[in-house]
Order: C-alpha cells, then sequence, then structure tokens
C-alpha cells in the first residue's frame, strides 16, 4: 500500500515517521516544494529501518508529482502553520491556494486515492478540496476529530489521575478553538461516566482546555503541534489501509445529517478502505445540537471566503 504525504514539514515528516515504524504502509512518498527538504526528511527516517526495525521504503520529493503515482492515500499538509496569537481561521487567505493546486496535482497522478486533509483551516480546506476536485464525499476526510479527541482523552486522563487508554471520549464540531464540542456527557472511564468521578466544574475545565489544546501547544511551541497530529493521521491512514473500520471523528461533507447540509465538519464516522463508510449518528442533546448549529454556522461562514479561489 502507498501513500503519500504532501508538504515534508512538522505534521508530515512525523506522520510518515509513524507510519512507517508502525509498518502501515508498504511506501510512504514524502513531496515538498522546498529543494532537498522531502528527500533530506525521507533519508533520515529510512536511517532508522534498522534500529526501530522497520520495512517501509520511504522516499522524498521535490514537486515531482510522477513519483506519487498509484498513490492509496494522499495526506495533504502543505501550507502554513499558525504562530502565538493567531487563529487556524488567520491562515486562509495563503492555505486555500496552496491546498487546491496540491489536490489538482495528486489527482493527476493517482485518480483513485482517497484524500485526508490536515492543513488548517481544515474543515475549509476539506469543503475546499472537495468542491475543487468534484470526488464523492467518501474519498475526502479532513483530520482534525482524532487528534482533538485523544488531547481531550489526555486531560480527562489527567483530572481522572488515570490512564489516558482507559478513558473514552470524542469531540465533534469544527476543529477550531471556538467550534470544538467535546462531549463531556458521554465520555467514560471504562464505561462509567466520567461525571460519576468528575465535578461539573472540572469537567468544564476539561471541556475548555481541549478546545485550545492546539492554541496551547502554539505558545509553548512557537509554532503549532506535530507529534500528536502527525501520530493521529497515522491512526487514520491506519484504518483506511488495512480496513479497520474504526469509528473516528473527521470532517466530511454533511447532505442532512446532524440537520446540516452543504458543509464539512466532524462528526463520527467509521473509516475503512473506501474512505468514509458511514456517518454515525449519535444522540445529541438539545444543549450539544445546539452547540453544533453553532459551530455550523461558523464554519459555513469561512467557507464564504472560498469564493475567489473556487471561482
Ligand atoms: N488538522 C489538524 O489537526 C492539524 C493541522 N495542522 C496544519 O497543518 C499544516 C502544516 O503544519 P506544519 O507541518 O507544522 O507546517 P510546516 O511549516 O512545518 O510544514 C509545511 C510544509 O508545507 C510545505 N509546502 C508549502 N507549500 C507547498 C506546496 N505548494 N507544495 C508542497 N509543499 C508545500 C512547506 O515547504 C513546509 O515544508 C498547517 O496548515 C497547520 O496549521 C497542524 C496540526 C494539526
Ligand atoms: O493549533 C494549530 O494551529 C494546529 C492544529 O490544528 C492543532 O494542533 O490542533
Amino acid at each position: 500500500m502507498k501513500v503519500t504525504i504532501v508538504g515534508a514539514g512538522n505534521v508530515g515528516a512525523t506522520c510518515a515517521d509513524v507510519i512507517s515504524y508502525r509498518g502501515i504502509a508498504s511506501e510512504v512518498v514524502l513531496l515538498d516544494i522546498k529543494e532537498g527538504f522531502a528527500e533530506g526528511k525521507a533519508m533520515d527516517i529510512m536511517q532508522c529501518a534498522t534500529t526501530t526495525g522497520f520495512n517501509t521504503r520511504v522516499s522524498g520529493s521535490t514537486n515531482d508529482y510522477s513519483k506519487t503515482a498509484g498513490s492509496d492515500v494522499v495526506v495533504i499538509t502543505s501550507g502554513i502553520p499558525r504562530k502565538p496569537g493567531m487563529t487556524r481561521e488567520e491562515l486562509i487567505g495563503i492555505n486555500a491556494g496552496i491546498v487546491k493546486s496540491v489536490a489538482e496535482n495528486v489527482l493527476k497522478y493517482s485518480p483513485d486515492t482517497i484524500i485526508v486533509v490536515v492543513s488548517n483551516p481544515m474543515d475549509t480546506m476539506t469543503y475546499l478540496t472537495l468542491k475543487a476536485t468534484g470526488l464523492p464525499k467518501n474519498r475526502i476526510i479532513g483530520m482534525g476529530g482524532a487528534l482533538d479527541s485523544s488531547r481531550f482523552k489526555y486531560y480527562l486522563s489527567k483530572a481522572l489521575d488515570k490512564p489516558s487508554n482507559d478513558v473514552q471520549g470524542m469531540v465533534i464540531g469544527g476543529h477550531g478553538d471556538t467550534t470544538m464540542i467535546p462531549l463531556t456527557r458521554l465520555a467514560s472511564y471504562n464505561g462509567s461516566p466520567v461525571s460519576s468521578f468528575l465535578s461539573q466544574d472540572v469537567l468544564d475545565k476539561v471541556a475548555a482546555d481541549t478546545m485550545v489544546g492546539g492554541a496551547t501547544l502554539t505558545g509553548l511551541l512557537g509554532t503549532s503541534a506535530w507529534y500528536a497530529p502527525g501520530a493521529s493521521v497515522a491512526f487514520l491512514v491506519d484504518s483506511i489501509l488495512n480496513d479497520q473500520k474504526r469509528m473516528i471523528p473527521c470532517s466530511v461533507y454533511l447532505e442532512g445529517e446532524y440537520g446540516q447540509n452543504d458543509i464539512c465538519i466532524g462528526v463520527p464516522c467509521i473509516i475503512g478502505k473506501n474512505g468514509i463508510e458511514e456517518i454515525v449518528n449519535i444522540d445529541l442533546n438539545d444543549a450539544e445540537k445546539a452547540l453544533f448549529a453553532k459551530s455550523a454556522d461558523a464554519v459555513r461562514a469561512m467557507n464564504g471566503d472560498l469564493k475567489s479561489v473556487l471561482a
């Protein structure tokens, strides 16, 4: 199985690294516009093969899309990340043009591929990719919910003082500081509601910390995060390539689901060899439905800024 990752920067290279050492794909191509950069990252990763023990072939390419031919999955991480104090939405001006041209280029060589969109603002970039390529909705997947949910479980595990892997929970809605919806009511500690162990005040703080999880790291690092983002993309790619049918919140085009139309936003999806195989309808209460509608309004407003790129 072949995966192409466009953008060999922090997130793209981390994703290639995780895919190879976990043996998720047999071949990974990293592509970047910066001369020699993807080749260098690929060589560095390949020099781990004997010490971490993997057989994936990782190669790099400077903007030569012929090297990406026949990819089963293409991950788009190309574009700029935010700096401290910025929102993801502020990246739209530069990233929209990059994401659109990258999507068009990859399809020339991999017409049957599934595209995973990572570049921010991710929900808007996913919508742009869908509209610009005309691909069926199951083949365009926005990655955000997997990462936001892993951060949610991290903050829950800290509050519970228990291991993250004993915590279940999901974040739906937009992948933005104010549009994410951590579903605290449905989160559990090995099957028991977390509300049995944590007060509402603590749960509210967990939700608030989750929503600004990316901004917190950007403030600490000076650029946005990459370890958890790269690993979250690899987790999603694993479910596609190995047809795992995991339920993962992803940004997907909605046609009536959750009361929304003509928008890409995070909802739980079954992810398998056909990409988005099912949109799972979970029962939201009235407060959660209201939050989802508000989140969708904000994401839809951002999509309005794509008019010139899509014209
Ligand atoms: N959806 C999510 O959950 C997350 C999204 N992101 C987003 O992912 C994107 C990448 O972040 P980082 O890897 O930290 O940035 P980075 O700056 O480390 O890497 C981006 C790479 O894209 C390359 N690039 C730019 N234009 C290109 C083009 N036309 N073709 C090929 N490559 C091109 C750059 O040369 C650079 O190497 C950002 O937009 C960031 O906001 C980051 C983390 C999580
Ligand atoms: O915070 C950012 O800008 C990058 C991102 O989407 C994340 O780490 O969640």
